[in-house]
């Protein structure tokens, strides 16, 4: 009888690895000596290590070419929040992931990490220190959001330890770093025209950001510690800098770092909630005819104007996770891998 030839665990695929978190996470991984199968839509970089497998993921057969002999999967892929499309979230997110679990198991693949968010428990209102204790929120302040939740629940239960497969989710919050494509290309964007002047609510809202080393840093530890043996196994955990900010320190530490000028003037958060709100209705009902995109959307209003910051004890204690970068450092190097969005430039 053939005996089954159990992959190398250190042989691992990144679902979404040609993206901002995916491709940090496979430099990572490179340099830990694992090789890597990036499975993605589009390929944004060459690596030697790395093979490519472009293709959509709702796409079994493609999966099951690309998961060949991969004992470990990391899945980190997901349309953008700003693409602001239903179908398209529910169609990736949640049918996707479907045919992702199905594919890992049809491979034998052993170990699943799903790169989740910690917006899965926001509601728009105040959340201080959060542990993974709170509830999925009941009314998701998106559709991106209310995917990621179903997307979560379907990972985690499939987590089976008799049949040899474990899952675990990271929920990582607001990620930055060199090479994001959201929030400094946004912000600078809305400071560069002119809409970056004010400060929504008393601006003491404290919120976390994430440098994006330590989300992969995060990512790896979970991978490691995925045992039939370990407390992790179809649990989720935070992951963040642990160094909650406010949320416009952090804004004008990036702005001022690139040459803008800090905003100054306050505006009261529910009357910029009320106008994001009608606004974003607005180019709802007028999508037929004209296409806009408001900046303020109300999920932006409400990240910008509440408290949401998490507790990351749950991994440190389940798998020692420390963040690595402090986010001064964090704020330093991002600022410089963005010479081409200095003002003036
Ligand atoms: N950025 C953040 O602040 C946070 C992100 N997250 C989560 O982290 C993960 C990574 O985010 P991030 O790196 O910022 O996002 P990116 O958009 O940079 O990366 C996602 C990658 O997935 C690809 N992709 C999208 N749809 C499919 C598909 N159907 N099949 C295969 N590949 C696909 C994207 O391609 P394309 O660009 O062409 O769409 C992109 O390359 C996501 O799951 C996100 O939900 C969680 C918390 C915070
Ligand atoms: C008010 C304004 C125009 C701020 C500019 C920065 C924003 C674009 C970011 C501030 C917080 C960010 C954030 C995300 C995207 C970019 C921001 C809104 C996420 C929604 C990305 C996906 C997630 O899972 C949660 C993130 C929360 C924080």
């Amino acid at each position: 009888m053939a005996t089954r030839i159990r992959p190398s665990s250190k042989r691992c695929a990144v679902i979404g690895g040609s993206g901002f978190l995916g491709r940090h996470l496979v430099e990572k991984l490179l340099d830990k000596g694992y090789t890597v199968s990036v499975f993605d839509i589009r390929q944004s970089y060459e690596l030697p290590g790395v093979t490519f497998h472009q293709g959509d993921l709702c796409d079994k057969l493609g999966l099951l070419t690309a998961l060949r002999d991969v004992s470990l999967v990391f899945h980190c892929a997901s349309p953008a929040p700003a693409s602001d499309n239903k179908a398209l979230f529910e169609r990736v997110n949640i049918q996707g992931t479907k045919t992702v679990i199905e594919a890992c198991t049809e491979a034998g693949v052993q170990k699943m990490v799903l790169t989740s968010s910690a917006s899965v428990v926001f509601e728009g209102t105040d959340i201080k220190n959060g542990s993974e204790e709170l509830p999925y929120a009941k009314k998701p302040i998106d559709y991106y959001t209310q995917t990621k939740i179903e997307q979560e629940k379907l990972v985690l239960k499939a987590c089976n330890k008799d049949r040899g497969f474990l899952t675990v989710a990271i929920r990582p919050h607001g990620i930055f770093g060199p090479r994001d494509p959201q929030l400094v290309p946004i912000l600078v964007d809305t400071a560069r025209r002119g809409k970056m002047k004010f400060i929504i609510g008393d601006g003491s809202n404290l919120v976390d950001f994430t440098y994006v080393e330590n989300v992969v840093h995060g990512h790896i530890l979970a991978a490691e510690f995925l045992r039939p043996e370990s407390p992790i196994c179809g649990k989720a955990y935070h992951i963040t800098n642990d160094e909650p900010v406010r949320f416009w320190d952090f804004m004008s530490d990036m702005l001022v770092g690139l040459g803008y000028a800090a905003p100054r003037y306050h505006l009261p958060y529910f009357l910029v909630y009320g106008l994001a709100l009608l606004l974003w209705l607005l180019s709802v009902l007028l999508r037929p005819l004209v296409a806009f995109k408001p900046t303020f959307t109300p999920m932006r209003v409400a990240l910008a104007g509440t408290h949401h910051f998490y507790s990351v004890s749950k991994a440190k204690q389940d798998m020692g996770y420390k963040p690595l970068v402090s986010l001064k450092d964090g704020i330093k190097r991002t600022v410089e891998s963005y010479p081409h969005l200095r003002h003036g430039v």
